[in-house]
């Protein structure tokens, strides 16, 4: 891999304070080359940086043991890492958080000038869409990068990833990566708090994409109430060329007006019968209708730039027809063929997200999916009972410990409009009793909705099974996805992910 911009301290001081975020040199001006925030992982000759809630000084002390040639800090932090910085070259910033996106941008070279950089956001869908848009890409034979909730690939580096938009000196690294691998486009998820945090300040993005808003991540820990919540998404469009807008959204009207600061903007849509049509009466950009529910997934068509293509969905879910759509623009816009689009979704799998696994029989059908919030529940049980009539519905979900807490009252009253049993059980209670997050749920489930709680996953999914036995059933086992492990006070021990029971259970 070839080396990273050699850059000085004074350099990157000026560069610092033209862009409005103050800054000044204690120390000698020295080189540095590449830069983290994280002490394992400092390389000689990188800058360190110096954040966070839970910074200690001893990860300066062992990031200088292991070659920073130099560090960045807050000026609220600076006294307090005086000593365990040493010798060692400083740069102390108003907002360290502002200072490191900016120099994050500068040390791995600008890749945003040169990549094909495509960011999505919304409450519910990214990950879909990306893993859509990946796969497509594949089909036109294009290697693409993609960062996200799920995975993590740059050409370099492939792990799981840790959160769906990493800090700012991860990020451009990950970019550099792409380059350096020889790929022109990364797909990236971009999350309300990479926003709000400033975590992609300055990035530049060729096409912004705007699912879709409902209320999640409102809690002391995230973000403080929806409008917050809200806003800090909609910040996605002051850094993109190309604004891709669902104007089936929420709040579409507040959506289209944001987008209006990117320099182009395209529509998608859902046509559907009842439909208000928009003020300005115009049609989308991309319009799906004839949308059909089968057994092996879905079908639609799609109306574009004047034409109309039949495309199908390998997946299960009538609402994934947005995500596709939202796709296919996306997709569009870089030049990509309607066959090479068709091929891609009609292959594309997303890990735990609206996963099928059926019994021999075809008599019990089982979903596995990712779905944990009020909107992304909605969304899916209004779909199961549509796209499965006269089964009998059993969901089988619980809800995290120590955050999101609104889910405990919305979810058992979304799931108790739909289902005819209800169980609730372990979702990564963290520091909570997982006895205490179930009874909250229950007793938050309407009245006359027969539900059960069973604390160990594994034994609540045995008993959907056995309550589905010989009769036309959905299972719904949700929030997990593909997930393999359970977090359990500071722990996060192996578990079977409900994908593998479900297969075990149903013998498939
Ligand atoms: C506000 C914010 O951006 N928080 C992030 C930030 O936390 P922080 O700056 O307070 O850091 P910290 O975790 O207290 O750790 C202190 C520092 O010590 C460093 N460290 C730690 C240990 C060590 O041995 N050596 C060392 O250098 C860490 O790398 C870190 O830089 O840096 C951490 C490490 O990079 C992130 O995990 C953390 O995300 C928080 C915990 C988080 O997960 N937030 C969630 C709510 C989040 O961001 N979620 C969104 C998805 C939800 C959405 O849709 O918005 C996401 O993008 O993932
Ligand atoms: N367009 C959509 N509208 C509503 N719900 C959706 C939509 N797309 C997916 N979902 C639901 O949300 C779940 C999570 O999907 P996905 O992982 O793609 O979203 P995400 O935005 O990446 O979520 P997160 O921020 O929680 O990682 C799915 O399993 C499905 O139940």
């Amino acid at each position: 891999m070839s080396t990273l911009p050699s850059l000085s301290l004074k350099h990157l001081v000026e560069l610092l304070n033209a862009a409005g975020c103050a800054a000044r040199l204690e120390g000698a001006d020295t080189q540095v080359s590449g830069m983290t925030v994280d002490s394992r992982e400092a390389a000689p000759g990188c800058l360190f940086v110096c954040k966070g809630v839970s910074f200690k000084p001893a990860f300066l002390a062992s990031a200088i043991e292991a070659g920073a040639a130099a560090y960045l800090c807050d000026e609220t932090l600076a006294h307090a890492v005086a000593q365990a910085g040493g010798t060692a070259p400083r740069i102390v910033a108003s907002d360290v958080r502002r200072a490191m996106a900016i120099v994050a941008a500068k040390a791995y070279g600008r890749p945003d000038e040169r990549l094909n950089i495509i960011g999505i956001t919304g409450t519910k869908g990214k990950s879909t869409t990306a893993y859509m848009l990946r796969s497509i890409f594949a089909a036109a034979n294009i290697e693409t990068s993609i960062l996200g909730s799920i995975e993590t690939d740059d050409g370099f580096e492939h792990y799981e990833s840790h959160n769906t938009t990493p800090e700012a000196p991860e990020l451009w690294r990950h970019l550099h990566n792409t380059e350096e691998a020889g790929r022109d486009i990364m797909v990236m998820e971009v999350s309300s708090h990479g926003l709000k945090y400033d975590r992609v300040l300055g990035l530049h993005l060729s096409t912004a994409c705007f699912l879709n808003i409902g209320r999640d991540h409102i809690s002391p820990v995230e973000h403080a109430d929806f409008e917050d919540y809200f806003s800090s998404k909609l910040r996605i469009f002051e850094q993109c060329e190309t604004a891709v807008v669902n104007l089936d959204s929420d709040h579409a009207d507040r959506v289209i007006e944001a987008a209006k600061s990117a320099k182009h903007l395209v529509t998608f849509e859902l046509e559907h019968q009842g439909k208000t049509p928009q003020a300005s009466g115009a049609q989308a950009d991309f319009l799906a209708r004839d949308i059909m529910a089968s057994e092996r997934g879905i079908s639609f068509t799609v109306e574009a730039e004047g034409e109309r293509h039949a495309m199908t969905l390998g997946m299960a879910g009538a609402f994934n027809v947005s995500n596709a759509l939202a796709a296919i623009a996306m997709a569009r816009l870089a030049g990509v063929s309607f066959d090479a689009i068709a091929e891609g979704l009609a292959h594309v799998r997303v890990p735990g997200r609206m996963e099928l696994v059926s019994s021999a029989d075809g008599r019990i059908v089982c979903i596995v999916d990712y779905a944990h919030n009020e909107l992304s529940f909605e969304t899916l049980f209004s779909s199961v009972v549509k796209e499965y009539p006269g089964r009998k519905v059993i969901a089988v979900f619980g809800a995290p410990g120590g955050k999101a807490v609104e889910r405990r009252e919305c979810l058992p009253r979304v799931a108790g409009r739909y289902a005819d049993l209800i169980i609730y059980t372990e979702e990564d209670p963290a520091h909570e009793r997982v006895e205490d997050i179930c009874a909250e749920l229950a007793a938050n489930t309407p009245a006359g909705v027969a539900h059960e709680e069973i604390h160990d996953r594994e034994a609540a999914v045995a008993r959907a099974f056995q309550a589905a036995e010989g009769e036309a059933a959905v299972v719904l086992l949700l929030a997990k996805g593909d997930e393999t492990t359970q977090h359990r006070g500071d722990e996060y021990p192996e578990v079977k992910s409900d994908l593998a029971l479900a297969r075990e259970f149903l013998g498939a």
